[in-house]
Order: C-alpha cells, then sequence, then structure tokens
C-alpha cells in the first residue's frame, strides 16, 4: 500500500517538492503566513491530525485538533482502508451509484487536504484514474450541479465581458504553470453539458499533477460560460451555469480572446490547454491562437500523437517494418476534432515516410461522419474535410461502416464518433476479410458507454488476432485459445501531460508541430517489439510518470532544436540546448513535484 517513501521523498527533497514553495527549484522549509483555523480549511497547507507540535504551537492550532498526531503514513493507509471499506459495501450496487460514491470520497479528501490526495492518487493511479478521470469523470459532468460543494478552478461568463482582466487577478497562487480550459460544448461523447463540463479541466489537470509532477497550487481549470443548447439544463432549476443559448460567431471569439489575454498578461508562462470543445471551435481557436499563445488543443493534437504511436505499434505487431505503415488501410470513423486530428497527422507521416505529397498518402485512408463515408460528391463539404473526401467511383458517396469494411478490408478501423456500439457485431465480423493477419480495432470515443464496441465483443467478433484499443478502460479479455487479449487505453492521457510539461520546462511561447511530432514519436518508441508483439501498445497507467519523463523530454528536445527555448527558472536556453537526452529526462524528472508534508514554519 505504503510504497516508495524513502525513494520518492528523497527525490522529493532534491527537487524541493514542498507544499509552500512556488518555485520547485528552491528547497528549503518555506513559511506558511495563515495561521489557525485558516490553516486547516485550506487544502494545499492543510495535514490535518499530521500537524506536528511545533507546527501546532506556532500557527495557532492548538486545541483545534485532537491531541494525537498520525503520521502520513498512517492517514494514507486509513484512507486506503475507507476506500476498500466503501468497495466491499457497495458491492452489488448499481455501477453509477458506486463510481459516484467513490468519486465522492476522493474529492472530499481533494477538498480538505491535497497533499494526502495526490498521494493516494499517485500510488493507485490504475485504480483512481478511472474516477478522476475517463470514465467516471463524464458522470461527474452529468450530475456536477447536484453534486456541487465547493468551488474549485475559475468561471468567466459571457456576463463578464470587459472584466476579466481585473477578474483573473481574484485567483489566489501568484504562478499558474498549467490552464486547461473548455467551453462544455462537447464533454466526451456526451455532449453540451455547459458550466457542468467543468469537472473535465479538473480531471485533466489532476492527471497533470499525477503524471507530470506540476505543482498543484499551479494548476487552473477554467470553464468558460458562454450558454449551453442542452434544454434539459436549461430546463433544471439547480442548473449553475448561464441560462442562456450558446453564444455564437465574432460574440463567442471576443469572449475567449479576452480570457487569453488576461491570461497570459497575468502568467506570461503558462500552457493552456484546449480541451472538449466542439470542433468547429477546437479548430477555430487552435488556428488564432496556436502562434501568438503557449497552447495547443488535446482532442486534436494529443489524442492524434497517442493514435498515431497505435497505428505504428499496430504495424510492429503485424511482424512488419515500420515503414509499411504507408501500406495500412485505415478507416476513421468519425470526422469531428478527433477523428481528424488523427486523419490529417496519420496522413503527414505516411507522407513524409514515403516522400510523397499529402494529396497522394490520403489514398489508404477512408473518413466516414454521421451520413457515411465523405466523398466529393457531397454538398457543402466543410474545407476540413475535403482533404479526405474519397472519389465515389470507388465507393459510393455515404456508405455505411459495413459498405466500407466489406469493400476496402482495412488494416484498421478506428472510432471516434461518439457512438456507443457503432461497430456492431456485422461490422466487427466483417473485419475478419480484413488484409491483414493482426487487424486494429480502436474503439477511442468516452466514456465506456460511448465507446464504438467493447473489448469483449471485439475479440468475439473480429477474431483473437486482433490488436484492440479504447478511449476508456476495459478489462483484459481472457481468449478461448487461452491466451489473453490485450485491452490498451487509447487515451490522449499518454501524451497531454509530457506536452504540457516539457512546453513549461522548455521556456517556449508555442507549441509546435515539431514538438508534438516528437511526443507521439517518443510514445510509439516506448515499447520492446515483445511487448508490442503480444498486442500491448501503449505502456501500463502505472508507468505514467515515467512515461511523461521521456515525453516532456522529446518535446523539450524538439523546442530546442526549433530554436524556441527561452529557459525555466535558472535553467536558460543555453542550457537546455546543452542537454543531452538523458541529462533532459534526468531534468524534467527532478522537476516534479511530489507529495510529502514539508515543514511549515522554520526549524530554530
Ligand atoms: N481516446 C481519446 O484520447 C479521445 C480523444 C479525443 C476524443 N475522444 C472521443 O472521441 C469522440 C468524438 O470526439 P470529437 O471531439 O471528435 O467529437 P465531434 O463531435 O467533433 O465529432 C464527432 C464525429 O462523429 C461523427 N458521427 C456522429 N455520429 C456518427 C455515426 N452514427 N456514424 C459515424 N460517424 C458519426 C460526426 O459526424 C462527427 O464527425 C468523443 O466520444 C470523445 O470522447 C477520445
Ligand atoms: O478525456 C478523455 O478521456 C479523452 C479525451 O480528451 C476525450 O475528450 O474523450
Ligand atoms: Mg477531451
Amino acid at each position: 500500500m505504503w510504497r516508495n517513501i524513502a525513494r520518492f521523498s528523497k527525490a522529493a527533497g532534491r527537487t524541493g517538492g514542498s507544499r509552500r514553495c512556488l518555485t520547485t527549484a528552491i528547497p528549503g522549509p518555506c513559511i506558511v503566513h495563515k495561521r489557525g483555523s485558516d490553516i486547516l480549511h485550506d487544502p494545499w497547507f492543510n495535514k490535518d491530525t499530521g500537524f506536528p507540535l511545533t507546527e501546532r504551537d506556532r500557527l495557532g492550532l492548538r486545541g483545534l485538533l485532537p491531541p494525537r498526531i498520525i503520521s502520513f503514513e498512517q492517514q494514507y493507509d486509513r484512507f486506503i482502508e475507507s476506500f476498500r471499506s466503501l468497495e466491499r459495501n457497495t458491492l452489488g450496487q448499481p455501477d453509477n451509484v458506486v463510481s459516484l460514491a467513490k468519486w465522492r470520497i476522493l474529492n472530499r479528501l481533494h477538498d480538505r487536504n491535497e497533499t494526502l490526495y495526490y498521494r493516494v492518487l499517485i500510488d493507485n493511479i490504475k485504480d483512481f484514474a478511472p474516477i478522476i478521470y475517463t470514465p467516471t469523470v463524464g458522470l461527474v459532468c452529468q450530475n456536477y450541479s447536484g453534486l456541487y460543494r465547493r468551488p474549485r478552478g475559475m468561471y468567466f461568463s459571457a456576463k463578464d465581458k470587459g472584466e476579466m482582466m481585473s477578474m483573473i487577478y481574484n485567483w489566489p497562487a501568484h504562478q499558474v504553470d498549467m490552464i486547461v480550459i473548455t467551453d462544455g460544448s462537447r464533454i466526451l461523447g456526451l455532449g453540451d453539458l455547459g458550466v457542468q463540463g467543468i469537472g473535465i479541466p479538473i480531471g485533466k489537470l489532476d492527471m497533470y499533477v499525477a503524471a507530470a509532477g506540476i505543482n498543484p497550487q499551479r494548476v487552473l481549470p477554467i470553464m468558460l460560460d458562454v450558454g449551453t443548447n442542452n434544454q434539459k439544463l436549461l430546463q433544471n432549476p439547480l442548473y449553475l451555469g448561464l441560462r442562456q443559448s450558446r453564444m455564437e460567431g465574432d460574440e463567442y471569439l471576443e469572449i475567449i480572446d479576452e480570457f487569453m489575454e488576461a491570461a497570459f498578461t497575468r502568467w506570461p508562462k503558462a500552457v493552456v490547454q484546449f480541451e472538449d470543445f466542439q470542433a468547429k471551435w477546437a479548430f477555430e481557436t487552435l488556428d488564432r491562437y496556436r502562434k501568438k499563445f503557449c497552447m495547443f488543443n488535446d482532442d486534436v493534437q494529443g489524442t492524434a500523437g497517442v493514435a498515431l504511436a497505435g497505428l505504428l505499434g499496430t504495424v510492429r505487431a503485424q511482424g512488419r517494418p515500420l515503414s509499411d505503415f504507408v501500406n495500412q488501410k485505415i478507416v476513421v470513423v468519425g470526422a469531428g476534432s478527433a477523428g481528424l486530428g488523427v486523419t490529417k497527422t496519420a496522413v503527414q507521416a505516411v507522407a513524409r515516410m514515403a516522400g510523397i505529397s499529402f494529396a497522394e498518402a490520403t489514398k489508404n485512408f477512408y473518413l466516414i461522419d454521421k451520413d457515411g463515408l465523405v466523398t466529393t460528391e457531397r454538398s457543402k463539404l466543410d474545407p476540413v474535410v475535403v482533404p479526405f473526401a474519397k472519389n465515389p467511383a470507388e465507393i459510393r458517396e455515404g456508405a455505411s461502416i459495413v459498405e466500407v469494411v466489406k469493400t476496402v478490408r482495412p488494416h484498421v478501423l478506428l472510432g471516434l464518433s461518439g457512438v456507443g456500439g457503432i461497430f456492431n457485431e456485422e461490422v466487427l465480423k466483417a473485419m475478419r476479410e480484413s488484409d491483414s493477419c493482426k487487424p486494429a480495432i480502436f474503439a477511442m470515443s468516452n466514456p465506456t458507454l460511448n465507446a464504438e464496441c467493447t473489448a469483449a465483443d471485439a475479440f468475439k467478433h473480429a477474431g483473437e488476432s486482433i490488436v484492440f484499443g479504447s478511449g476508456s478502460p476495459f478489462e483484459n479479455v481472457q481468449l478461448e485459445n487461452g491466451n489473453v487479449g490485450h485491452v490498451n487505453q487509447a487515451n490522449n492521457m499518454y501524451l497531454f501531460p509530457g506536452i504540457g510539461l516539457g512546453t513549461l520546462l522548455s521556456g517556449a511561447r508555442i507549441v509546435t508541430d515539431g514538438m508534438l511530432l516528437a511526443a507521439a514519436e517518443c510514445l510509439a518508441s516506448y515499447m520492446t517489439d515483445e511487448e508490442v508483439q503480444k498486442g500491448i501498445l501503449y505502456p501500463s497507467i502505472n508507468n505514467i510518470r515515467h512515461i511523461t519523463a521521456e515525453v516532456g523530454a522529446a518535446v523539450l528536445r524538439a523546442a530546442v532544436s526549433d530554436d524556441i527555448v527561452e529557459g525555466h527558472g535558472d535553467v536558460g536556453p543555453r542550457d537546455l540546448s546543452h542537454m543531452s537526452k538523458e541529462e533532459t529526462v534526468d531534468y524534467i524528472t527532478r522537476n516534479m513535484w511530489f507529495p510529502i508534508y514539508s515543514p511549515l514554519v522554520h526549524e530554530k
């Protein structure tokens, strides 16, 4: 249960992983300026029953706590025991009830004691990621107005126009490193959840702390409430957001422009991750800001890198050289922010590998949206889709998934449609006729009920030799041939923490294509041939800090190659550019915050 304390404490000491220190480079104890119950009610500083006697004396805590001092290790074990007891007591209850109960117990700890919260999260990431992140976070967002107890993050609404520059100074932390922002318009595959979408930036930033060691005092979840078109929410008397339909056009852009100016005025070195915006705004804002601010869109760019790593892994799993990627026939179902991001990046990779033009490289890609196969025959074709539209002479306009699969016999079927079960028995059985001996099925939509198929159905209907990936976690599948059907979690969580951390520590003011490609290539080469041949394309989430360090280093080194590093803290651009690969990984690792209780008063 209580793992690696000595090792991690040492690492945290080295990096100054203190609760209070605002910069990870400054070692030694820091002073808290609050006193008494203000400290107990501040989750950044609170140690609950763990305050030592000196701190109780000098911070005015005597008498405010039971006399016995409980160690961090005991607090940790006590929490894990309550969690396990909750699991036992909810056995047999409906999944949603159990998931929300688990989220509540973690959320209460988050609200009370962040050090302990992040410690249990980091040490138990495989068990807890599905609660604070996909899939449970989706359920939390759907019910957020009812679950809401305490504020977390900041809310900027359409009513705040003209006020944002002063509002941003209401945030209590002096320094912010990572911001995740959503407008709630496309939360996972659950649609427009308005202000309730705030759960997503909170969950993503929890992953930043757990996976990338971003100091939790320096993260900021943002909800940009520009209204909602979700009628059910608008009619709900408890709905916490603006009761108006979504702003559109220039009015919308003015709001988001104002926020970006305000955020970067106060924190010029922050990195902003855009998350779960509906496709049109995802693309428009990426285009509008990527050369001006240090930002990226996780759904478009993070997902593309994770999918590319999965696609390259699939080629290796077939026992073929990577160069064979150019011959893979790939059907992508879903032509939104994620599907288009993936298709574009994969086509670019083919073009680069084969030394051909982007247009030529689209030959083996088939894009399907809610109206079926996209061809040039379609009227009012969205300009972003045009490059991937097929000639209707090859397959008819609007052909269904099963028709396309039967005609193309693809090596890969990849879903980013948000439509649960759309890879039905017929579609999966059609994949048995794939031209590949080891076809891949990626059901990447979230949360679980929105996955295009389950892992069990994929192995059952498409055959036991497939490679399988899903956006939300599924259990591995016991196959009839005695083997285990491995489930890969093809989720952007493998990349966004490293993209954010690598960018932050490079001091780059933009995120370039080179940095994103380096992240994807790093993930793609992370697994050994032996693992990949077993169908294991991505590492275990238990190694997420190590993966993030490697990805972060790759991103930082790409920023050096692009000549855009400005350095971070005491480490200047020249230092960064002289670091070897190993030194860069070490530098990234040393800058990861790690949760331990550190002194809140100077020792005499
Ligand atoms: N695994 C990951 O890391 C990851 C990353 C990003 C997004 N996603 C998931 O991908 C899904 C889509 O996200 P998005 O941002 O692209 O959404 P989006 O709304 O921008 O796009 C959805 C696309 O699916 C198409 N579609 C809808 N119904 C369809 C149907 N019946 N048949 C075929 N296509 C259909 C739509 O036409 C649209 O092109 C969501 O569920 C999201 O959770 C997963
Ligand atoms: O949030 C996730 O789990 C992945 C992705 O960003 C999504 O929108 O589904
Ligand atoms: Mg997302």
